[in-house]
């Protein structure tokens, strides 16, 4: 990448404030259920502890919109990565004011702090400069490991550049050059998959896809909103009504350019969203007026596209995994995945803890730590996250 990396400058003694994309996945007791974006950060926080810098991180979890949202707290995360690193892991309960700026200030090189979730403050996602300006403040240059928010354009990635130099780290580098060469000139049959739950913010990805894939997968509860567009009841399921134009322009541009579009051809309907919920398997055409889609079941022909494939592109699940009865959608497809022969690369939060609960983790060519980053480079769009890293 012709942009500097952590290894073009001199951290020896320095505070480096770190921009990480720890959103991972927990569970109601805030357990964490797959710290594969924590780990995948490593290789640059050891470098910078081996060349003596004191490290300040910052990432956000979840969207709790300028809320202190306890359940969203980082201090999880600050248990986790004491034990990846070996080491004792600081924290400061708030980002910004005297709380960061004290324990920043205090931090020795070779130590390791954790501020509060960003988001705690809606200045981080509005971009809002004064906020930029203070985390920048808390350091001496700035670091961008945080591929999975790339396609934000947040303070903490994008507007703090004009305050401070930020150079990439090691994973956003690796994800760059990976994903830019495996998608710039895809092998073909080339097939994305794509489902979920964020479908607002990544249905308009697929009106890209349809430029670049030969077949696209469409499931979770990115589904419901295609069915719903071919006129199909969906009962309760998640559902984004407003995008119902936008589903249907999708189809018919699917069928103008000859890509083939996998919907599902059974659904899995449950009466309540539970794990212990009742559920049944009906055809897209039964589903019963009050109960919601939790699960996905694909056609034969469909696994077959996907075993022949030669590049596959997987973001989100395919059902509630969180759940076992909902998670058998998701399971099929992470097989017939496993089984192409070509290039997979399988990217995202959610996406990456459904895949190990599959066991399949390692016939995956390229485990993403982004879900909605990934798609978005996909696009080929200029990602706000990497445009502010300086160039070489
Ligand atoms: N039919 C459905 N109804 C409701 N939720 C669903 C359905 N299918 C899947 N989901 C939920 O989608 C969530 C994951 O979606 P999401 O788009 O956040 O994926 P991701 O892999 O984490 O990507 P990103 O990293 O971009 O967030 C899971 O928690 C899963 O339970
Ligand atoms: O989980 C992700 O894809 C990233 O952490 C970005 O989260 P966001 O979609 O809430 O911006």
């Amino acid at each position: 990448m012709n942009k500097k990396s952590i290894r073009d400058i001199d951290v020896n003694g320095k505070k480096v404030f770190i921009r990480v994309d720890f959103n991972v996945p927990m569970d109601e007791n805030q357990n964490i259920t797959n710290d594969k974006r924590i780990r995948a950060t490593l290789p640059t926080l050891n470098y910078l502890l081996e060349n003596n810098a004191a490290i300040i991180l910052a990432c956000h979890v979840g969207r709790p919109k300028g809320q202190r949202v306890p359940e969203l707290s980082v201090k999880p995360i600050v248990a986790r990565l004491s034990e990846l690193l070996g080491k004792e892991v600081k924290y400061a309960e708030d980002c910004v004011g005297e709380a960061a700026s004290k324990a920043a200030a205090d931090l020795k090189p070779g130590e390791v702090l954790l501020l509060e979730n960003l988001r705690y403050h809606n200045e981080e996602t509005k971009n809002d400069p004064e906020f930029a300006k203070q985390l920048a403040s808390l350091a001496d240059v700035a670091v961008d490991d945080a591929f999975g928010v790339s396609h934000r354009a947040h303070a903490s990635n994008a507007g703090i550049a004009q305050y401070v130099e930020v150079v990439g780290g090691f994973l956003i580098e690796k994800e760059i050059q990976f994903i830019g060469k495996a998608l710039s000139n895809p092998e073909r049959p080339f097939v994305a998959i794509i489902g979920g739950a964020k479908v607002s913010d990544k249905i308009g990805v697929i009106s890209n896809l349809l430029e670049k894939a030969d077949a696209v997968v469409i499931g979770g509860g990115m589904a419901n909103t295609f069915l719903a567009a071919q006129g199909k009841g969906i009962g309760s399921s998640l559902f984004e009504e407003e995008k119902l134009p936008l589903a249907k322009e999708l189809l018919a541009k699917a069928e103008e350019k000859g890509v083939k579009v996998f919907l599902p051809a059974e659904v899995v309907v449950a009466d309540k969203f539970a794990a212990d919920a009742n559920h049944k398997t009906v055809s897209v055409d039964e589903v019963p007026a009050d109960w919601m889609i939790l699960d996905n079941k694909f056609s034969k022909e469909c696994q077959e596209a996907l075993e022949n494939a030669k590049t596959i592109v997987w973001n989100g699940p395919m059902g509630v995994f969180e759940f076992d009865a909902f998670a058998h959608g998701t399971e099929d497809i992470a097989h017939a995945v496993a089984e192409s022969t070509g290039i997979s690369i399988v990217g995202g939060g959610d996406s990456i803890a459904a895949l190990k609960k599959t066991g399949l983790s390692d016939k995956i060519t390229h485990i993403s730590t982004g879900g909605g980053a990934t798609l978005e480079f996909l696009e080929g769009k200029p990602m706000p996250g990497i445009a502010a890293i300086a160039d070489k």
